[in-house]
């Protein structure tokens, strides 16, 4: 079964048109690569699916349900979660309590008096164990707004994570990141279970290959291609398009 199927998505900014009639379906549980140059519209792309932004035209599917123009609160309650490219951190509180308020967020016992104690303690362990999970584990202690760039964007996928995502939007999540905390980031994302599916918005290009199963080129608004890295790779269209330029 295909987690999102888009077709025939266009969004028009004045006399620009940003999204022009994108069309794919990623199945579920793949890591696909969304790459292109800037500007191509990739990030629209995100606020599009993740209601954001309203589409001027086309369809968005997500497990067989349209979730066109539904309000994002929504959408995201149907497992569609998404990292923002700019930090959604609260950064004057600790690492534990970002990831506490996000378990507890989505905790459907939180409305119980009674069970205050061992909810107390179940919150705790989960946002733990989601430290451990993102490497942030000797973090815990630390405020968000010290964390590096990388470990702030580790803490982001765990906040993502904690909403137990079914299909999860990575908007550059490697952008400001250290060669090492980018081997993490790579790490990390690997070992996700198969069961999120994954699509991901990013310039560092090698990060893109070795992790996606897939790759759909984004130029100019639409569709250039989809393959697998190696297809992508050795394709003249792509380098001509987007690859040759990037690496110029
Ligand atoms: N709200 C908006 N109003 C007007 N123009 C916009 C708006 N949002 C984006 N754009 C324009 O749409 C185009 C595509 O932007 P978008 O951020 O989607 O591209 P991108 O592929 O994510 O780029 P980058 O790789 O640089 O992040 C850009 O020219 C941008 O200036």
């Amino acid at each position: 079964m295909s987690a999102l199927v888009v077709a025939g998505l266009r969004k028009t900014f004045g006399a620009l048109r940003v999204t022009d009639g994108i069309d794919l379906a990623v199945p579920e549980g793949e890591r696909r690569g969304i790459i292109g140059p800037n500007g191509a519209g990739k990030t629209t792309f995100f606020n599009i699916i993740s209601g954001w932004l309203p589409p001027d035209a086309g369809r968005v599917e997500v497990f067989g349900r349209d979730i066109t123009r539904l309000p994002p609160a929504h959408i995201a309650h149907l497992g569609v979660r998404r990292s923002f490219q700019k930090s959604a951190l609260f950064d004057a509180l600790s690492v534990e309590e970002n990831l506490r308020l996000a378990v507890q967020a989505t905790d459907p016992s939180r409305f119980d008096a009674w069970g205050r104690i061992g909810r107390h303690r179940r919150v705790l362990e989960a946002a733990r164990s989601l430290a451990e999970r993102v490497g942030l584990a000797d973090e815990l202690g630390r405020r968000a707004g010290e964390l590096s760039y990388g470990r702030k964007r580790q803490l982001e996928i765990a906040l993502a994570l904690a909403e137990k995502p079914r299909i999860l939007l990575l908007d550059e999540p490697a952008a400001g990141a250290s060669p090492y905390e980018r081997r993490l980031l790579a790490d990390l994302l690997r070992d996700l279970p198969r069961d999120i599916t994954i699509m991901l918005v990013e310039h560092d290009l090698d990060l893109v290959f070795n992790l996606c199963d897939r790759i759909s080129v984004l130029v100019r608004g639409s569709v250039l291609m989809t393959g697998t890295p190696e297809e992508v790779g050795a394709s003249g269209e792509v380098q001509a398009a987007y690859l040759g330029t990037a690496h110029a």
